[in-house]
């Protein structure tokens, strides 16, 4: 028996990293029977048939999942926002960030696309990023063009995926990073257009011996699985606060006594990340009407 994690799922084999050596392995039934199939990213208990085959017996239990990409496991997600190009947007980064908390995941922040600002439009980023700093985010300013592995700093041990809007420069992150960038990057744009996603299977690579899924995850922005109890848990310095509110169940809106209001109007809690949540509420609340 050997342990090891699944890198990449294709056409019913598993593919398993242990200690550096790799394992196409085919599933036992018995999962296919209790309705789980293995995800990228299980860690995984395997048989060895052969030097390069195995069976996986059984799956460790997972500490998180993604739907896009099918990812378990995951030890962070980067949330890339352009400076620019597309617009900078804070209501974009909190929805963004929201999702990721909702999904037991630790993000962190990267703007991209630097290069494209003067002087004053930089610090202007750049105070915007403190702000998150101070909540406890992990924020990182970037440009593709004058960095060209910026991303290998930011990755975290474990597993990492990226996420963002469309056009952030996600996959200019990943491919700067990636061993064979070069040659893929040239197949990429002369066979398919820019900016298009065919649909292919993720796979896990690796970077100085870090996981990083080579395709971007999520962009579209379902909040269908947070509830408004799910949804204030989702912004880390409300639940810093929430001690001091008046009622052990305070959602920060109308309740009287609230810390987290009274952080808002001293000017602790950004004033954009109380409008964004009660934005979210609002979208919850009336999407509960509706049913
Ligand atoms: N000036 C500048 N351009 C960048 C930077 N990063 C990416 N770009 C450009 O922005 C465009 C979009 O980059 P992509 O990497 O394809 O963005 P993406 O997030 O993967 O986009 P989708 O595939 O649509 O999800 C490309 O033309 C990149 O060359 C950067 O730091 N500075
Ligand atoms: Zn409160």
């Amino acid at each position: 028996m050997r342990e090891g994690l699944i890198y990449k799922a294709l056409s019913g084999f598993y593919y398993v990293d242990s200690e550096g050596e790799s394992f196409q392995c085919r599933a036992r039934g018995v999962f296919r029977k209790k309705g789980i199939s293995p995800l990228v990213g299980d860690e995984v208990i395997f048989q060895i048939e052969n030097e390069t085959d195995g069976y996986i017996t059984e799956l460790k239990p997972r500490r998180n999942e993604l739907k896009r990409p099918p990812v378990a496991n995951i030890d962070q997600v980067l949330v890339v926002m352009s400076a620019k190009e597309p617009e900078f947007s804070k209501n974009l980064i909190d929805k963004f960030l929201v999702i990721v908390e909702s999904y037991d995941i630790e993000p962190c922040l990267i703007v991209t696309k630097k290069d494209l600002l003067n002087a004053a439009q930089t610090a202007a980023i750049e105070s915007q990023l403190s702000d998150y700093e101070a909540i406890g985010y992990r924020t990182y300013f970037v440009s593709n063009l004058e960095d060209q592995s910026a991303l290998a700093d930011i990755l975290v041990d474990g597993i990492n995926v990226l996420s963002g809007q469309s056009g952030v420069g996600k996959s200019s992150l990943i491919n700067a990073v990636k061993p064979d960038s070069q040659l893929e990057t040239g197949i990429i744009s002369s066979a398919l257009n820019r900016g298009k996603h065919t649909t292919r299977h993720v796979e896990l690579i690796q970077v100085n011996g870090k996981y990083l899924a080579d395709t971007p995850g999520f962009s579209a922005l379902d909040i269908a699985h947070i509830d408004k109890y799910i949804l204030k848990n989702c912004f880390p310095e409300f639940v810093a606060r929430e001690d001091q509110c008046r009622y052990r169940e305070c959602l920060h809106v109308n309740e009287p006594s609230c810390a987290v209001k009274a952080a808002v109007e001293s000017g602790e809690v950004m004033q954009s990340r109380y409008d964004n949540y009660l934005q979210l509420m609002n979208e919850i609340e009336t999407r509960k009407v509706r049913y």
